[in-house]
């Protein structure tokens, strides 16, 4: 059974089909990209599998469960984790408390246990802090715990921006045009990084991107969608020769 399965999603906005009969099943342990043009709808199937959005039709089933219905919140907790084209990071907390910040929502302790400050409490906050030193180590990125996100680099806030979604545990990671915005040494860096990770702990890896030498580095798998809509899917040498493909980025009169 595949981790993801999304069958016949659609979403319209108004009169707008954003999201046309889209189908996916992304197996565990794979990395797949979502490619397409500017508006294809990308970033709404992202919203829709983390339950920003509520299908307009369709099935959306994560490890076997129907997610229809639920928040984002819940989806999170079924082990959903994603970052946002812009960087989405609380710009006033340090880069350590981003990354514990995230794992409260599966704290197992109620404000009473906060306020008296009970086992349970002191147990489980050092359980978080010791995931987000280790994260920190891991993602290189120590040296920065006690700095604000706003003051650092851009590529040092995706790593970051990474490392909070990864704090979570989570079985597939949703990454929205990660290489957005980040200069070409950055983006070795960043190939670097979800490669990495998606070897060291085995994760899933759903990738929307418009630098092809990102999604052809570390995709197995490209969906391509245009309109909404599936136009082509393969291996990557297969998509950047499909003469859809080609067709659907450079218009008719550039093949
Ligand atoms: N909340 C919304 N309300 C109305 N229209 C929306 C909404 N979200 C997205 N759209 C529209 O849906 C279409 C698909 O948008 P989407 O952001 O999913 O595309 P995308 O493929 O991610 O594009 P890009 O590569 O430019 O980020 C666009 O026409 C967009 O304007």
């Amino acid at each position: 059974m595949a981790l993801l399965e999304i069958s016949n999603l659609t979403q319209k906005f108004g009169g707008l089909q954003a999201v046309s009969d889209f189908n996916v099943s992304i197996e565990e342990g794979s990395l797949v990209g979502l490619i397409g043009p500017n508006g294809a709808g990308k970033t709404t199937i992202f919203n829709l599998t983390s339950g920003f959005y509520q299908p307009t039709e369709g099935h959306i089933v994560f490890n076997g469960r129907d997610t229809r219905g639920l928040r984002p919140h819940q989806i999170t907790g079924l082990g959903i984790a994603r970052t946002f084209q812009n960087i989405r990071l609380w710009h006033d907390m340090s880069v350590l408390d981003n990354i514990r910040v995230s794992q409260h929502y599966r704290m197992g302790y109620n404000v009473w246990d906060a306020f008296l400050r009970t086992r349970r409490y002191v147990e489980a906050e050092r359980g978080i802090d010791s995931i987000a030193w280790d994260l920190l180590d891991a993602m290189d990125l120590r040296d920065y715990a006690n700095e604000l996100p706003k003051n650092l680099p851009y590529g040092l806030q995706r790593r970051v921006e990474i490392a909070r979604a990864m704090s979570i545990r989570p079985k597939l990671l949703l990454l929205d045009e990660p290489a957005a915005g980040l200069n070409s040494a950055d983006v070795e860096d960043l190939i670097r990084l979800v490669g990495w990770i998606h070897r060291e702990f085995n994760i899933t890896i759903w990738m929307i991107e418009h630098q092809m030498k990102v999604v052809m580095s570390l995709c197995s798998e490209i969906k391509v969608i245009d309109f909404g809509a599936t136009i082509a899917e393969g291996t990557p040498d297969h998509i950047q020769s499909d003469p859809t493909v080609i067709k659907a980025y450079l218009g008719d009169e550039n093949i």
